[in-house]
């Protein structure tokens, strides 16, 4: 385990606010956009979830890097969080069953942090002033030079960020003379998603972002598509948009997810914006209005449906509503077996209220 000694680190915002803290993971200069997730468990998720590529994620529970890193609670193949803010960062750990210190793996995929910062007034903040970008560093003390940095770093509004995490080649997940067989349109997945599908008989096949309706078919003839959730503004992504068009007019099953909710929804003529502040953590209410059911979701998204113009759409109907907002959390299109929920079914970490909307997708398929 390696101790070391905690060098000084800054949190500059993109408003000019500064804090100051300690250097947790490599030593460095990390930027992106700054976001905070609530749950009190889960970080190594949380890091490994590609949907929260290019962002720094602030940790409002106290504790970080308390119960280790376990190789194999990953969603992806490595770190996707451009940078960490906490308050305690704990390089020993107490749990048996891990393999390692959050530091010796942050330092082996060069993530750059930065703890002993008053979380909670850095949250306030964030919450009353909205999502922007910021920059952490442990080797940069001047203000200005990182003001200069920063200023280059792109808004996260208009970024396409899924072809940066999709795989490169397709794979597949499961058994093969399995029951179902879902072609995996990959903008970001995460494992627990793949789990859930392989748990109720599913053969997966997992695309590269950009692969097209046309290929798909040819190459699998897939009993269903799935769209995966993914990081970045769903609305600079027109490629994916025409593969969910291209779905629907087929007729096919289709289930979505967080980004792939916001796809089904501009596939429908529905403009997706960015929120002021997203949603991130473990205990999000939601009510699902078919059944009168209500659910405590998983959540991490920073865009979300225009709700009016779901509300006037006579394309798609409204399936969940978010109890904290009134924001749209699940879709369904009239007359296709098309749905989306905005939140993540597969809570990997969270509540598992939501599970059964990967029985849904199957029933759709049988
Ligand atoms: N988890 C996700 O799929 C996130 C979707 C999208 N990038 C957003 O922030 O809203």
């Amino acid at each position: 385990m390696t101790y070391f000694t905690k060098l000084p680190a800054v949190l500059l915002l993109e408003d000019g606010t500064v804090f100051h803290g300690k250097a947790a993971g490599k030593i460095g200069t990390t930027a992106g956009e700054i976001c905070f997730n609530t749950g009190m468990t889960g970080y190594q998720e949380i890091f490994t979830d590609p949907s929260y590529f290019g962002q720094i994620m602030v940790a409002t529970n106290a504790h970080i890097g308390n119960y280790g890193i376990a190789d194999k609670e990953v969603e992806s193949g490595n770190i996707q969080i451009a940078g960490l803010v906490c308050k305690n960062y704990n390089i020993p750990y107490s749990r048996k069953q891990a393999d390692e210190s959050i530091q010796d793996y942050f330092q082996q995929q060069n993530i750059v942090g930065i703890s002993d910062v008053d979380t909670r007034q850095l949250v306030r903040h964030i919450r009353d002033k909205g999502a922007m970008n910021a920059i952490i560093s442990s080797e940069i003390t001047d203000i200005d030079e990182l003001k200069a940095k920063l200023a280059e770093v792109p808004s996260m509004d208009g970024l396409e960020l899924s072809s940066k995490v999709s795989t490169t080649e397709t794979y597949t997940f499961g058994e093969e003379n399995a029951p179902y067989r879902v072609a995996v349109l990959d903008l970001g997945v995460k494992k627990n998603i793949l789990r859930n599908f392989d748990d109720r008989g599913v053969y997966a096949k997992v695309y590269p972002a950009k692969t097209t309706f046309a290929e798909i078919e040819k190459d699998f003839a897939p009993t269903g598509y799935f769209i995966s959730n993914g990081p970045g503004d769903p609305a600079a992504m027109p490629y994916a948009v025409e593969t969910v068009k291209e779905i629907l007019a087929a007729d096919k099953p289709m289930f979505g997810i967080c980004l792939g909710h916001q796809l089904l929804a501009l596939a429908n003529d529905i403009p997706t914006r960015k929120m002021f502040n997203g949603h991130r953590g473990l205990n999000h209410p939601v009510k699902n209005i078919i059944i009168n059911h209500c659910e405590v979701t998983s959540q991490n998204h920073g865009f979300g449906v225009v709700p009016e113009a779901v509300r006037a759409s006579d394309k798609v109907e409204i399936t969940h509503v978010n109890l904290n907002d009134d924001s749209i959390e699940g879709i369904r299109v009239k007359g296709k077996k098309a749905f989306s929920v905005q939140y993540h079914p597969e809570s990997s970490p969270g509540p598992h209220d939501s599970r059964y909307l990967f029985d849904d997708f199957i029933n759709l398929m049988k």
